[in-house]
């Protein structure tokens, strides 16, 4: 069993590339621990670090209370699975899963029994004396972990294991991955970019941007309380509403968050009044998810700065939930935008990304065409999105007035920081 700790780890490819920047992490033993993140973040990288496939460039990883910077990967006993997991083709799924044995000389018989129980754990039992090439994906990627697994290693690293199989299968494979595991009592480093894959998974997860670690805690510390606007965004869906606020501290009154065309006041009772405060005068950006605004019936009456209110534009059904989206006039944030670090990549011209091409092909500025408007990462997207209750649904074209729930509104400056304090 092993503990892992990476301290001020960097990492810098051969052509500049910055990768990973001052990581500090540390991963407990027998944790199934998720690093996530958009492609390009830094967790494979990470990853590869940990297994020695990769040089750190400068800080410590420390495995088992010794620093392993130098540490040969044979010398570390880690196993490793990958998005393929790459069996032998010419051996079955038995000869594939005895291989390591056989290399460490284990008793035959002994390696044999234990094969057979590794692959009933694995429910692939029915299928040992197989070719992996008739194999499903699914059955592959079972028999590949099954080969990771067989010797007992004491760090078991897992790169996007399921990206390339179905949703049902990643589900159903997720679950029985995270049961095995934990079992075993095997310290696990699972790199995914699924935030349900991470937040069903994990005892604790990182969540990683342009190689910068954002967060780090349980799935529900991170979703409840997220470090920044980029966490809070990632892990939301449906998406959550970030808005673009300025903040005045109103004697009387309480904290105006001022929207523009709208406003909200928190009471001045609201335990997070004495962090905002500091922030009177200043852009926030307010996070709403769409579950926590409520449609109230149309002509009931409410408070002044307790709703907001739009027109429905659209209306989506998910099957077990209806959304709606209103129009506003409430400048959006654009979460991938705010907070980054100093560009980390050594630069060519700029291509236009999707989103640079979906918004020319609908008709929306892109960001050059008004950078007044893009400032902090602002960007004119005026719509709320709200769940709708069953059988309240509004129509299309509606006008509707949305309470919101003040309890539950994150508060980020414009740095993407929260402005109340996190607790870990
Ligand atoms: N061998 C390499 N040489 C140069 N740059 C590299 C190399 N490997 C990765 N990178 C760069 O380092 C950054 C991090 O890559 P990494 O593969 O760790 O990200 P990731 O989060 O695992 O992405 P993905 O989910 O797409 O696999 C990327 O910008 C990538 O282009």
């Amino acid at each position: 069993m092993t503990d892992v700790v990476l301290d001020g780890v960097d990492k810098v490819y051969p052509g500049g590339q910055v990768a990973v920047r001052k990581v500090r992490l540390r991963i407990n033993d027998g944790e199934l621990f998720v690093l996530l993140g958009p492609s390009g973040c830094g967790k494979s990288t990470i990853l590869r670090m940990i297994a020695g496939l990769e040089e750190i460039t400068s800080g410590d990883l420390w495995l088992n209370g010794t620093v392993a910077n130098e540490l040969p990967p044979r010398e570390r006993n880690v196993a490793m699975v990958f998005q393929e997991g790459a069996l032998y083709p010419h051996r079955t799924v038995k000869g594939n899963m005895m291989f390591p044995l056989e290399v460490s000389g284990d008793d035959r018989a002994e390696a044999h029994a234990k094969v057979v129980e590794l692959a009933r754990a694995l429910g692939i039992n029915s299928m040992i004396d197989r070719m992996p090439g008739t194999l499903s994906g699914g059955q592959r990627q079972r028999a590949a972990i099954g080969r990771a697994l067989i010797r007992e290693p004491s760090l078991f690293l897992m790169d996007e294991p399921l990206s390339s199989l179905d949703a049902g299968l990643r589900t159903e494979l997720r679950v029985e991955i995270a049961a095995l595991v934990r079992s075993t009592g095997t310290t696990t480093v699972y790199v995914t970019h699924d935030q349900v894959e991470a937040m069903t998974m994990a005892d604790r997860m990182a969540v990683l941007r342009d190689g910068v670690l954002e967060d780090v805690g349980t799935p529900e510390q991170i979703y409840e309380d997220p470090a920044t606007v980029f966490v809070a965004a990632f892990l939301s869906s449906p998406p959550m509403n970030l808005l673009h606020a300025t903040l005045w501290a109103v004697e009387g009154e309480g904290l105006l968050l001022d929207f523009g065309p709208q406003r909200l006041t928190l009471p001045w009772d609201d335990p997070r009044a004495s962090a905002l405060i500091s922030h009177h005068g200043r852009s926030v950006i307010v996070g709403i998810r769409p579950d926590t605004m409520m449609p109230i019936a149309p002509g009931s009456p409410a408070p002044p700065g307790t709703v907001l209110s739009g027109q429905v534009r659209a209306l989506e059904f998910h099957g077990h939930e209806w959304l709606a989206y209103a129009e506003a006039g409430i400048p959006t944030i654009d979460a991938t935008e705010v907070g980054r670090p100093e560009e980390p990549q050594a630069h060519e011209p700029r291509r236009p990304g999707l989103r640079d091409r979906l918004r020319a092909m609908i008709g929306r500025a892109a960001p050059e065409a008004d950078p007044a408007e893009e400032h902090a990462g602002h960007h004119r997207r005026s719509d709320l999105i709200f769940r709708i209750a069953p059988g309240g649904r509004p129509n299309r074209g509606d006008h509707v007035a949305l309470t919101v729930d003040f309890d539950r509104i994150l508060f980020f400056g414009a740095d993407g920081r929260r402005v109340t304090p996190v607790h870990r």
